[in-house]
């Protein structure tokens, strides 16, 4: 076995291609640090489960379709409690943060850190920081009590606040530093896991005992590596609620049009997924997919061609797909989110009124046209059952890592297992839609929608997307419920 280390990732390899990208650990930068039974032992919930423990040397792969000679691949970290803690039930002091815009489900993994914290570990110290990253610096904090905690699960939002922006790594880590908090959990997106690096890196700096974890969130399911982010699912079920009413608006009226905007800065996952359990829409547009209005191949074509055929038609547009076509009107100055992320225009409005003044020009076909916007409404809800119980196995998998010691991970699944994963494998890059896979084609199939590609713009996409190893015959598609990228696929099944 060869062993590879940085802050970050601990890369061990094994025979036959077996790679390890391991977490790391507070023993590798604070050495002798004493450890406990872990209190689940005697935890009468806990201590009849067979095999409760995980074993040290369970790791679970990225990629689960293999070759009979190809190398056994990446490996990560099986979350779950281990049989030594590094954290007296007394001596814990956790925080959790949220950060970044809303997602079904916040309150149900505060709610899981806080109960399995205190009831798993008998930890009680727990504090809520007031409005992300900047609350560790600027405001008071909230207490968090199972009690408190009771019944968050229930609403949507995050009971802590959130923000974004006011990133301060080193009044942050000073902040954590002052309060004696040796346990901070994170929820949030790409650019919240980048500030948990950040975090990470400082307090391995200045050697403290303090476990930084990770729990990724973001509704765009924009992150690598996981099979899907939590939210996600809840967010594509609500987002069926504005298809059906689009479509009942359209098909009521002669040549009605319904177009829905959904979320996806980036990526238009929920888009996709929306669009694929609807079954009421016929086109779906996404960021990954450039698309044009006018001429032979273009929307206004397939609009026309549409409604002669079927009298109505439902589009749903993600929210970043386009934004390239009125990218001229953006006002100076407000380009920028506070945390840096480009500000979007509202293309569901542009694309509506671009469509209503094509007919109306050319003025042989009326048609009525009803924009529904319902952008916030799939973020700002509670999580669905499935989302709950996802939420509540991160928030317990996050809790048994801290407690064993690890640090710089989040807690991920990973081909349906819990893991841990370092911060740099989940925020090097952003996870697409990869519009050469079989699942954008999927989609093309059910809508009939044309690709919008020209033989040009094919050739460059499966250029961009060319994955960096060989795959198998037809293994260019994706994952059918995370939508990951060729280079991490792994369920053959939905291929
Ligand atoms: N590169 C970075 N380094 C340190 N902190 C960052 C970085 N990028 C973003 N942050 C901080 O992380 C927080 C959240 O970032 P952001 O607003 O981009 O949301 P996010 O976590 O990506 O979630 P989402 O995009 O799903 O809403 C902000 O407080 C921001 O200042
Ligand atoms: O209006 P806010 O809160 O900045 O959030 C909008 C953005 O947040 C997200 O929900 C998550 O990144 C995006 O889909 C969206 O563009
Ligand atoms: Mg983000």
């Amino acid at each position: 076995m060869g062993d590879e280390t940085n802050s970050q990732i601990k890369v061990v390899s094994g025979p036959a291609g077996y790679v390890l990208q391991d977490v790391p650990h507070l023993n590798d930068y604070i050495p002798d640090l004493p450890t406990y039974p872990n209190p689940l032992r005697s935890n009468p919930a806990y201590s009849v489960v067979k095999q409760y423990f995980v074993h040290v040397d369970d790791t679970v792969p990225q990629k689960i379709v293999v070759h009979k000679e190809s190398p056994r691949g990446i490996h990560f970290r099986r979350a779950g409690p281990r049989q030594k803690v590094y954290f007296d039930a007394d001596e814990v002091h956790a925080c959790i943060v949220t950060c970044g815009g809303l997602c079904p489900g916040l309150n149900t993994v505060i709610r899981e850190l806080v109960c399995s914290l205190y009831h798993m570990y008998g930890a009680t110290k727990v504090l809520g920081i007031d409005g992300g990253y900047r609350g560790f610096y600027s405001r008071n904090s909230i207490t968090l009590t199972p009690k408190v905690v009771n019944d968050i699960h229930k609403r949507g939002g995050t009971i802590i606040g959130t923000s974004r922006g006011g990133h301060d790594t080193s009044k942050i880590v000073d902040s954590i530093q002052d309060r004696g908090i040796n346990q901070v959990y994170i929820i949030g997106g790409d650019g919240t896991l980048k500030g948990a690096a950040a975090i990470f890196e400082e307090v391995r700096r200045r050697g403290l005992k303090v476990a930084v974890v990770g729990i990724p969130k973001t509704i765009d399911n924009d992150i690598p590596v996981i099979d899907r982010s939590f939210g996600f699912d809840t967010a594509v079920e609500e987002a069926q609620r504005a298809i059906n009413a689009a479509h009942v608006e359209a098909e009521s009226v002669e040549n009605g049009v319904g177009v829905v905007k959904l979320m996806g800065r980036y990526s238009g996952f929920i888009a996709m997924y929306a669009t694929l359990a609807s079954r009421d829409v016929d086109c779906c547009l996404i960021p990954e997919s450039p698309f044009f209005l006018e001429g032979k191949g273009g929307l206004f074509e397939y609009v026309e061609k549409t409604l002669k055929e079927n009298g109505h038609m439902v589009i749903v547009i993600a929210e970043g797909a386009g934004q390239e076509l009125l990218s001229g009107s953006l006002q100076p100055g407000a380009e920028k989110d506070p945390s840096g992320n480009r500000q979007l225009q509202d293309v569901g409005l542009w694309i509506s009124n671009r469509i209503k003044e094509h007919f109306a020009k050319r003025n042989k076909m009326v048609l009525t046209l009803k924009y529904i916007d319902p952008t916030y409404m799939i973020r700002a809800i509670p999580s669905n059952a499935a989302d709950n119980v996802y939420c509540t196995l991160l928030a317990q998998s996050a809790v048994h890592g801290a407690m064993a010691g690890y640090t710089g991970y989040t807690s991920g699944l990973v081909n349906g297992r819990q893991t841990y994963i370092p911060f740099n494998r989940i925020t090097e890059r952003q996870n697409k839609v990869v519009i050469t896979d079989r699942m954008w084609a999927r989609l093309l199939s059910s809508t009939n929608q044309p690709s919008f590609l020209g033989p040009k713009e094919m050739a460059e996409a499966i250029k961009e997307e060319e994955p960096p190893t060989g795959l198998l015959d037809g293994e260019n598609c994706q994952d059918a419920h995370s939508g990951k990228p060729p280079d991490e696929i792994e369920h053959s099944n939905t291929c």
